[in-house]
């Protein structure tokens, strides 16, 4: 469906760098009827249109706001287990093996019933999208029509996705888990032909190849998973070293293997197109291995905290040149808001450097470089997303911000950010960093489609 050529007129702010903002106060981006970037400009008032340009749909930022990428999965959010999306919130004093006995497994397997799966599903997406989630990388469940209409939702809502049907057939419940190796990997192909089909192109929509963990799976299971992995090209995610418990587990389980990351390697798993959640406890030969084989991190600080995992060492695993991604691991994860996530990766990284010393700490110039440049990396869509530069899709969100008016009821203005006047630019990204929600974000496009908007946009 072709699109208005659209100017995207006002503040924009992206990551120039992992440590650098570029904030364009008076800036405007014209996207073109393909969704994509045609031109950037920076400054409105030493820049003319190019050409072409002058009876084009304009959408203009008001009072504080500004446009900013979308979130990947890592907003983008590189890890996010749908089905599980009821239970956000709900995981007591749990940990890792118990929280998927007593919460996790129950309700996936409720996505047997295809109904229910669709009023699930069709929530996730649009709570995702509403808080500027523009790429997400889903687990689904074991179940094929569910996990189809998972990838149907996403493309018809509009929402970048990678959609992955979970492979578990070893030490899991009798009432849920893949009956055998082969119908495991039957199962596999049916969803990524489903792909196939609704999306030969992958324009928004991948399948991704996901054994749920090391210990769900069998040793065949996985060796046949990484076979369908180097046949087909679809990328891959599962879980790593994430609870203490689980890695000794699977020290006995796989005694032949030296780590947990080369039980992965010897199925020929561990490629540059995996995505590995959590990696709390990885040690430093198989951090080694990971950045060899370039193999993707998606960090998931708020599942780590809720479920007592750990507090994984980001600045390690940056200063090791491991690419790194945000995930809300949701329902790990008690939110699905990416800048929640962004916010608990500042904190779990204050912990760190309370016991390992001040290099630890992230900024807020890093979380939110992971939540959309490292994000887009870890899913391999650099080239595509992430950033405002031409050639780019237009995956963006419009963050509202207006200013603290006196005359204005404490709920007449636009969520909790307070903009006093005094505030720079650094500190109003900030604010929305630290104090913002959904209510900040008035509408969202993905590849130049309006995929969400509140009463807060007009355009
Ligand atoms: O955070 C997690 N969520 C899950 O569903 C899961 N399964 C295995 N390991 C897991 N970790």
């Amino acid at each position: 469906m072709a699109l208005d050529k659209t100017i995207y007129i006002g503040a924009f702010v992206h990551c120039a760098t992992l440590t650098e903002l570029e904030i364009c106060t008076g800036g405007s981006i014209g996207v073109g009827d393909d969704g994509k970037i045609a031109f950037v400009i920076k400054d409105r008032n030493s820049e003319s249109l190019p050409a072409g340009w002058e009876a084009a749909r304009e959408v203009k930022i008001k009072d504080h706001g500004f446009f900013f990428p979308g979130f990947i999965g890592i907003v983008s959010d590189t890890h996010i287990h749908a089905p599980q999306y009821p239970n956000a919130g709900v995981f007591g004093k749990s940990t890792l093996l118990d929280w998927l006995n007593t919460y996790t497994f129950p309700l996936e397997s409720s996505f047997s019933d295809l109904a229910n799966a669709g009023r699930i599903y069709k929530r996730v997406v649009s709570r995702t999208l509403s808080h500027g989630t523009t790429t997400a990388c889903y687990y689904a469940t074991v179940h094929v029509p569910a996990t189809n209409l998972l990838a149907d939702i996403c493309k018809e809502k509009g929402q970048r996705a990678f959609v992955g049907r979970v492979c578990m057939d070893q030490m899991s419940p009798d009432y849920y888990r893949d009956e055998s190796v082969d119908s495991a990997i039957e199962a596999s192909r049916a969803c990524i032909q489903h792909v196939k089909e609704i999306d030969p192109g992958n324009d928004i929509i991948t399948s991704i190849i996901t054994p749920r963990f090391a210990l769900s799976c069998s040793t065949e299971a996985m060796k046949r998973l990484g076979d369908l992995h180097r046949e087909t090209g679809v990328p891959c995610q599962t879980h790593i070293s994430e609870n203490p418990k689980e890695i000794e587990l699977v020290r006995e389980v796989f005694p032949e293997c030296s780590s947990y990351a080369d039980v992965y390697d010897k199925a020929g798993l561990l490629t540059p197109k995996m995505i590995l959640a959590h990696a709390v406890h990885l040690s430093k030969d198989e951090r080694a291995l990971i950045k060899k084989r370039e193999t993707k991190i998606s960090h998931c600080p708020a599942s780590n905290t809720a479920l007592t995992s750990g507090a994984a060492k980001v600045r390690e695993l940056m200063n090791d040149g491991i690419t790194v991604g945000l995930g809300t691991d949701v329902s790990g994860g008690y939110t699905p808001s990416m800048l929640a996530e962004a916010r608990e990766a500042i904190f779990t990284s204050r912990h760190r450097a309370m016991l390992d010393g001040d290099e630890a700490k992230l900024s807020t110039e890093e979380v939110l470089y992971l939540a959309t440049r490292g994000g887009a990396k870890v899913v391999g869509l650099e080239e595509r997303i992430g950033g405002f530069e031409v050639g780019k899709d237009w995956d963006a969100q419009m963050v509202s911000i207006v200013g603290v008016d006196s005359s204005l009821d404490l709920y007449q203005t636009v969520g909790p950010v307070e903009i006093f006047g005094g505030e720079s630019w650094d500190d109003k990204v900030a604010k929305w960093l630290y104090t913002g929600d959904d209510r900040n974000t008035a509408a969202v496009w993905v590849k130049g489609r309006l995929v969400h908007k509140t009463s807060n946009f007009e355009g």
